[in-house]
């Protein structure tokens, strides 16, 4: 990674001036020995705050005078002061679907299939690609069975499609579907906006589709949308969301996403929804998937790790909204999950330079500025 790349948080430290990071953070990650702390090579960059392992306390006040103190690696004090933050995180990538799905123009085939290709070479690992729905609902993902015969799909690359109906599973997998999604709502009303149906009748056809699915031994996604806010109903009651996410999960789907469709959320209502859901749903099988509308993204982000997830979903550039969620904006730039995770010292396996490449690709297509604050900043920076 180049310096400019890199966050300001726990990376590559050495880059990085101290008085940029307001002179807290130490000029190197390697483990502060008790000679360190005799010599009080730490006291100006640390503010004498450190980390003592063996009591697994944070110590405000310490100006190092303990030689016997056993310090923990630098590098993880993120994960100490934030507790037990994941060392890795998954990050779904869905810009082609969720975030093109609500563009007013068509983008061609090949400019889909182009960026997917640019999302895999940064090196995400999972790329939402497309949906298998009515073209007549969504004619912006029309051209699903040519973007998905397209791609040049990678053995360690999972695909995910969306799929509403066996019509559109078996659609999917005569075009090459490896991993489907259902998509069904914590909301009524959202239900019969989004897919002409009650929720009840949702999960009667996903249990179908699902069924299908693993007789052809596919992986199956679930999300839950409007886990927090429902654009007509207003709030939604974390159980209803536990109960639609435990539906799914029995019905055989490998990940759960939980989706503030209209970005709502702040940590204070994701952490209430969150508990509810882990009631029923592993922790290691929830993902979470936040729009940006009210600028919480990061921050529900930040509290779901902190509550032991660690898959994440964003759209590059901050692509999308729902077609059917007025006023939502689009999700989280993955971008700026990338930045605030490697600042954490959190890896994704995502190279943010060919990532912002990505980002720039197609918001260049699409004729509108970076959607992602990260890659705006950095942009400035190198021009
Ligand atoms: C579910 C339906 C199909 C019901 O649609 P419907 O109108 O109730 O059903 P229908 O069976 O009467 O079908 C209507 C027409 O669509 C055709 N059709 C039917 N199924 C398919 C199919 N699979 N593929 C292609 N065509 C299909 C069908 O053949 C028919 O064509 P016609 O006979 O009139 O010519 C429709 O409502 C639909 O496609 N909805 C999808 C809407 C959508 O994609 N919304 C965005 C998803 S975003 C989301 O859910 C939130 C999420 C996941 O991103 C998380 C978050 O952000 O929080």
């Amino acid at each position: 990674m180049s310096s400019l790349e890199e966050p300001l948080g726990l990376g590559d430290l050495p880059k990085l001036s101290i008085n940029r990071l307001g002179g807290f953070l130490p000029p190197s990650s390697r483990k502060a020995s008790a000679d360190d702390h005799n010599t009080g090579r730490y006291n100006d960059s640390c503010n004498g705050m450190v980390f003592h392992g063996h009591s697994h306390q944070w110590h405000p006040q310490c100006r190092h005078a303990d030689s016997s103190c056993d310090t923990v690696e630098i590098r993880d004090l993120p994960r100490k002061v934030m507790w037990d933050l994941p060392r890795f995180v998954k990050i779904v990538e869905v810009g082609p679907r969720d975030g093109l799905q609500n563009e007013k123009g068509t983008v061609p085939t090949s400019v889909k299939i182009e960026l997917i290709h640019k999302l895999v070479a940064a090196g995400l690992s999972v790329v939402e690609a497309t949906s298998f729905v009515s073209p007549k609902w969504v004619p912006q993902l029309a051209d699903a069975k040519d973007v998905l015969k397209g791609i040049q799909q990678l053995p360690d690359v999972r695909y995910p499609v969306l799929t509403p109906n066996l019509r559109g599973f078996e659609a999917a997998v005569a075009a090459g579907a490896k991993e489907i999604a259902v998509f069904a709502s914590a909301s009524e009303s959202f239900s019969k906006s989004n897919i002409n149906c009650t929720i009840e009748e949702s999960l009667v056809r996903y249990r179908d589709v699902t069924a299908a699915a693993k007789k052809h031994g596919l992986l199956i996604r679930g999300y839950v949308s409007c886990v927090i806010g429902c654009p007509v109903e207003g709030a939604i009651d974390p159980s209803k969301v536990a109960y639609v996410a435990k539906e799914l999960y029995k019905m055989g789907c490998s990940e759960i996403s939980l989706g503030d469709t209209i970005g709502v959320g702040t940590p204070g209502s994701v952490v209430a929804m969150l508990e509810a859901v882990m009631s029923f749903v592993p922790v290691d099988k929830i993902a979470v998937h936040f729009h940006d509308t009210y600028g919480q993204a990061l921050a529900n982000i930040l509290v779901s790790l902190q509550m032991g997830i660690s898959i994440v979903d964003s759209s590059v550039s901050g692509l999308g909204g729902c077609p059917y969620a007025k006023g939502a904006t689009g999700n989280v730039a993955t971008e700026d999950v990338v930045y605030m995770l490697h600042g954490l010292g959190i890896e994704t396996n995502v190279d943010l330079n060919k990532l912002m490449e990505a980002g720039d690709y197609i918001s260049k297509h699409l004729g509108r500025p970076l959607g992602s604050r990260t890659a705006a900043a950095l942009r400035k920076l190198t021009t």
